[in-house]
C-alpha cells in the first residue's frame, strides 16, 4: 500500500525532537544563526506547527464519520464552500481554496452531521497532499463508509508554490473533481453542479 493511503494506525507518532534538529538544521543550510534570539524557539515552534498541519496522518476518516442518523432522507445533500487548508507535497507550503461535498445517501437514508461533511475533508486536507488525491480520498470515504449512493467533490484552490514561488502565477486556482456513483446520472449531476456554482439564488 502506498504511503498516501497507509492506515494511520501504522503512521509512527510525531517525533518532536526529530523536526526540532531538522529545522534547526534547515536554518543553518540557510545560513542563519538558529542561536540568535529571535531564533531560539523556531524549530520547537515549528515542528509544533507542522505536528498541527499533518495531524489528518494520524486519523481515521471512521473516526470523523461518527454520528449517522437514519432519517430516511435519500435525497441530494449538499454542502458548499468548506475552507480547505492542506501542504502540498511538492514543496511544503500551503494550498488553500473551497471544498464542496455533495452525496446521495443509502437506500436505507443513513446521513451524517453536516460538520462531519468538513472534519472529513480536513482529515485529508491535513497530511502532505496533492489536490487530485485529496478530491479522490474524500469521495472514496463517502461513498465507503456512508455507503452513499452517490458522491461530487469539487476542490477550487490556489497553491502558494504557483504564487509565491516558482512560476508565481497568483490568482491561478485549480479545480478537481470526483464523482461517484449515482452521480454519474447528467440530471444528477447538472443538479449539483449547479447548486455548487450558484447555490439556490
Ligand atoms: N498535479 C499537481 N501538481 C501539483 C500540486 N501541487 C503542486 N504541484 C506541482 O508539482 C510540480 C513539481 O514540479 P517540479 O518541476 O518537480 O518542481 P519545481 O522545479 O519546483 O517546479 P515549479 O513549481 O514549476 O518551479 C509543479 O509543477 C507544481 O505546480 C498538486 O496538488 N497537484
Ligand atoms: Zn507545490
Amino acid at each position: 500500500m502506498s504511503a498516501p493511503d497507509r492506515d494511520p494506525a501504522d503512521v509512527p507518532p510525531f517525533d518532536q525532537a526529530r523536526a526540532e534538529a531538522a529545522v534547526r538544521e534547515l536554518l543553518i543550510a540557510l545560513g542563519e544563526d538558529p542561536d540568535r534570539e529571535g531564533l531560539l524557539d523556531t524549530p520547537a515552534r515549528v515542528a509544533r506547527a507542522y505536528a498541527e498541519v499533518t495531524a489528518g496522518l494520524r486519523q481515521r476518516p471512521e473516526d470523523v464519520l461518527t454520528t449517522t442518523f437514519d432519517l430516511g432522507h435519500d435525497e441530494m445533500v449538499l454542502v458548499r464552500d468548506i475552507e480547505l487548508w492542506s501542504m502540498c507535497e511538492h514543496h511544503l507550503v500551503p494550498f488553500t481554496g473551497v471544498a464542496h461535498v455533495g452525496y446521495i445517501p443509502a437506500e436505507s437514508g443513513k446521513i451524517t452531521g453536516l460538520s462531519k461533511l468538513a472534519r472529513l475533508v480536513d482529515v485529508y486536507a491535513k497530511r502532505p497532499q496533492v489536490q487530485e488525491r485529496l478530491t479522490t480520498q474524500v469521495a472514496d470515504a463517502l461513498m465507503r463508509i456512508l455507503e452513499a449512493r452517490g458522491v461530487i467533490v469539487v476542490i477550487e484552490a490556489e497553491h502558494l508554490c504557483m504564487t509565491m514561488r516558482g512560476v508565481r502565477k497568483a490568482g491561478a486556482r485549480t479545480i478537481t473533481s470526483a464523482i461517484r456513483g449515482s452521480m454519474h446520472n447528467a440530471a444528477t449531476r447538472n443538479e449539483a453542479m449547479s447548486l455548487i456554482m450558484h447555490g439556490t439564488r
